[in-house]
């Protein structure tokens, strides 16, 4: 079974306009909203692809029907613990004139230790050996930046397979659990390390991800978006993903999707190349689309996908 872990799930807002000026009254030409957070985005990709997967997290008690409904509508098997409040809304501005995108994300409503208590005791009760937890995302005020560590103890302990997507402290903390898989991009990596945002050489990145496994993480998969990825396995070895061809739509969860295809191949005990395949293939078919990638697309993108080890 796999399992994606979202303590701090949104509903998407995206906001489409033709361009907008701070301090001024503009008007946008269209919005729409989707359910997400980093492990619902996965999780979806997975249900996408026919995989044994539930979505497991929080949710806010005042809007949690929206997002129950839609897993029912897509089939998807899920355990939400309710909290008191509402889930937050996450917007995100597309300016079209200007090809960008801005995030505001919700800092979420504050989650009672009761609640994270409860969520634990499942993951205890429910995880296998073999079993694979991803645990992705931000964390709601309320929950201790220390517990993606003891997720991946709880998950290590229960002999799974942990991956973690998230940044920071979290990140760092999390990391003393040794990930099997994290997947930063340069950003994260920087804020990881604490080092200043900015271009690094191939032999840079190399030294920052040695460091990387210095503090626990085993395989990491570096995302680079439209430049393709970079796969660090824990035997030193190095692939280059290349990426799919295809118009951008929106590429918010983007990210997710990767681990939800690189999951998939895991699951199905592919080769790395062909994870890696599914990986981009997912990135690729979220990007193209404004929710998240279908399996028809995924597959047909997985066959133009270009693996190369270094
Ligand atoms: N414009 C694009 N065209 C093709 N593939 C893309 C594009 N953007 C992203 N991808 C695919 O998705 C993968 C992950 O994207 P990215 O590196 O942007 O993740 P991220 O930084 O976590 O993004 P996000 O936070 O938006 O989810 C890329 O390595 C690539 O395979
Ligand atoms: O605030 P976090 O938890 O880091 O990120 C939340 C989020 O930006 O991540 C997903 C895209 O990766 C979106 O669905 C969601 O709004």
């Amino acid at each position: 079974m796999i399992y994606t872990i979202t303590l701090n799930p949104a509903l998407d807002h995206t906001i489409e306009t033709n361009g907008f000026n701070l301090n001024e009254t503009n008007y946008y030409q269209r919005d729409y909203k989707k359910i997400g957070g980093k492990g619902i985005n996965t999780a979806i990709i997975l249900n996408n692809l026919n995989a044994n997967v539930i979505s497991v997290g929080i949710l806010g008690e005042e809007n949690k029907h929206i997002f129950i409904e839609e897993f029912n509508k897509i089939g998807l098997s899920n355990h939400f613990i309710l909290n008191k409040g509402v889930t937050r809304t996450n917007f995100k501005i597309k300016n079209l004139a200007k090809k960008s995108e801005t995030e505001l994300n919700g800092v979420g409503s504050e989650v009672s230790k009761h609640t994270i208590h409860q969520l634990l005791e499942f993951l205890e009760k429910k995880i296998q050996p073999a079993d694979i937890v991803i645990a992705s995302g931000s964390l709601p005020i309320g929950i201790n930046n220390n517990i993606y560590n003891e997720i991946g103890n709880i998950v290590n302990d229960k002999k799974g397979m942990f991956i973690l997507d998230t940044s920071k402290e979290n990140m760092v903390n999390g990391l003393k659990a040794k990930p099997f898989l994290i997947k930063p991009n340069i950003e994260e990596i920087c804020e990881i390390l604490n080092v200043k945002f900015k271009e690094y050489s191939f032999d840079e990145i190399q030294k920052m991800i040695q460091q990387l496994k210095d503090m626990g993480a085993r395989n990491v998969l570096f995302s680079m978006g439209s430049k393709g990825s970079y796969y660090f396995s824990e035997n030193n070895e190095i692939f280059h993903t290349g990426i799919a061809a295809g118009k951008l739509v929106n590429s918010v969860g983007s990210g997710d999707s990767m681990i939800g295809g690189f999951t998939y191949g895991l699951s199905l005990n592919l080769t790395i190349e062909e994870s890696l395949q599914y990986a981009s293939a997912a990135g690729g078919a979220t990007a193209f689309s404004e929710g998240l990638g279908s399996k028809d697309e995924i597959e047909k993108l997985f066959k133009t996908i270009q693996v190369k080890r270094i």
